[in-house]
């Protein structure tokens, strides 16, 4: 990209953006060369993958199939191993995020491919089980189904709700169990072309609501000899133009304008405080194992305790921030994929052009921000399953200090108490995992399919 100074990008603006490895350098071209003021020439961000993908014809070209081969495959990758994961696409109008979420008939984006490489695992590993699919839009605060149909689509508004051990959900709607990829990709479609678009100043088919795509994707194990389920959840998200957070675009669209306005603002506001704590947590763990390493004999216990704190309480006497997460419905449903648990992907999409270069400049730093975040994803196993393995780890750590106490109280009379205590625990942990095993086989041998 050694040329792209004097490069035109399709606006006819000079191409001010520039990607070499993992960096992307914006040049801010109003800024003279020989200038002496505190404006910055050229900014530089870091993120795990940077994609240049303006012409086709430049070697460094990044295709739709490069971009899944790398953020695709991780999405689903963690989903095989039980975790929820979300990737959500954010840049301004025209950008490329619809592009790189969906794609065009010549040129399929990321959600057909995940898609059709989720049923592939699902048909070929899981014999009879096969994924869910639902597809919304947010659209002035509302939540509308992109896949109803007949009477009932005439229902615009779903509520959203939130349930104490699986959060926020939509209500009523719609689930569809897909079998093969054409159905999906026909569900894909049906969605997309419900979606609301309208001409913008830089994009024709501007999409002026959030999209959802959901895909809820079940596996049955067999771990230690019992059946277990892991349900994830694969959340693709397209984002409107995130130029409509700022208060002087769409004048002429109050209603709309201040609605997205809202979703991404408050977006903005959720990605800066989880940030914000999650470089705290960290600044605090490191203290903590610095005064564990000066402290031998405790190394492990505080580190471990502070980061199983959750959002809430946080150490070192520092208050972490409170996450707005209600504030609007985007940021509501995606809770759980902005600071819980899941693995989350953030694809922020820029205009090569100078004539962006405010909100490219923000974008990048947008993206630095939720860089910081920390998640803390888990494997979503089956609650019964999680109790009989922590049962039976309980046991052997049980069984291990028996037989260390017995080695070192070779005297009867010393240990016999102890001994006894301990003893029964084990004895009563076996039990609860024989009777917990029993249920589980009684209950779940109609419905699990066992892959051999
Ligand atoms: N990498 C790319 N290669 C080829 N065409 C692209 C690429 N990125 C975007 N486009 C094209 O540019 C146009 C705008 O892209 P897209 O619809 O993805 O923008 P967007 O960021 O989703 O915009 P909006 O927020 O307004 O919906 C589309 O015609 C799309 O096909």
């Amino acid at each position: 990209m050694a040329s792209s100074q004097v490069e035109l990008s399709a606006d006819g603006g000079r191409v001010a953006v520039q990607v070499e490895d993992k960096f992307v350098r914006i040049r801010n071209v109003k800024v003279s060369v020989f200038a002496v003021d505190s404006r910055e020439k050229l900014l530089e961000f870091c993120f795990d993958y940077c994609y240049w993908s303006v012409d086709p014809a430049d070697p460094h070209y990044a295709s739709q199939e490069e971009v899944f081969q790398d953020l695709g495959v991780s999405v689903l990758s963690g989903a095989s191993e039980g975790y929820n994961v979300c990737l959500f696409a954010y840049g301004q109008t025209g950008s490329g995020k619809t592009y790189t979420m969906m794609g065009t008939p010549d040129s399929i984006g990321l959600t057909p491919r995940i898609c059709q490489v989720c049923l592939r695992i699902c048909v070929h590993v899981f014999s009879s089980l096969c994924s869910h699919f639902s597809f919304l839009e947010i659209y002035n605060e509302r939540v509308r189904d992109l896949l109803r149909r007949g009477e009932q689509k005439k229902r615009a508004s779903l509520r959203v709700r939130e349930h104490p051990d699986k959060g926020p959900y939509v209500q009523d709607l719609s689930q569809h169990v897909v079998s093969d990829c054409k159905q999906a990709m026909d569900l894909l479609e049906e969605g997309i072309a419900n979606r609301i678009t309208a001409a913008t100043h830089n994009h024709d088919a501007s999409s002026r609501s959030h999209a959802i795509f959901t895909i809820q994707y079940t596996q049955a194990i067999l771990e230690n000899n019992l059946p277990s389920e892991t349900v994830s959840k694969i959340n693709l998200v397209d984002l409107a133009g995130s130029e409509r957070a700022d208060p002087h675009y769409c004048r002429d669209r109050l209603t709309e304008g201040s609605n997205i306005n809202k979703s991404l603002v408050t977006l903005g506001i959720v990605i800066s405080a989880l940030a914000q704590n999650s470089q705290m947590s960290s600044s605090c763990q490191s203290i903590n194992s610095m005064a564990s390493e000066g402290d031998g004999s405790t190394v492990g216990s505080h580190s471990s305790s502070l980061s199983g704190g959750g959002g809430g309480g946080g150490g070192g006497g520092r208050r972490h921030c409170f996450i707005p997460y209600r504030d609007s419905v985007l940021t509501w449903l995606l809770k759980d994929s902005l600071g819980g648990n899941s693995k989350t992907i953030m694809i922020a999409t820029v205009s090569p052009s100078a004539n962006s270069y405010n909100e490219t400049l923000s974008t990048l730093r947008y993206a630095a921000h939720a860089r910081n975040i920390v998640n803390k994803p888990r494997v979503n196993e089956d609650a019964n399953v999680r109790l009989i393995r922590e049962l039976r780890e309980e046991i052997d750590r049980l069984k291990s200090m028996l037989l260390s106490f017995e080695m070192r109280n070779p005297s009867p009379s010393l240990s016999d108490e102890r001994d006894g205590n301990l003893s029964d625990i084990v004895l009563q942990n076996e039990l609860k995992v024989m009777q917990m095993a029993t249920v589980i086989f009684d209950t779940s041998s109609q419905s699990l399919v066992i892959f051999s």
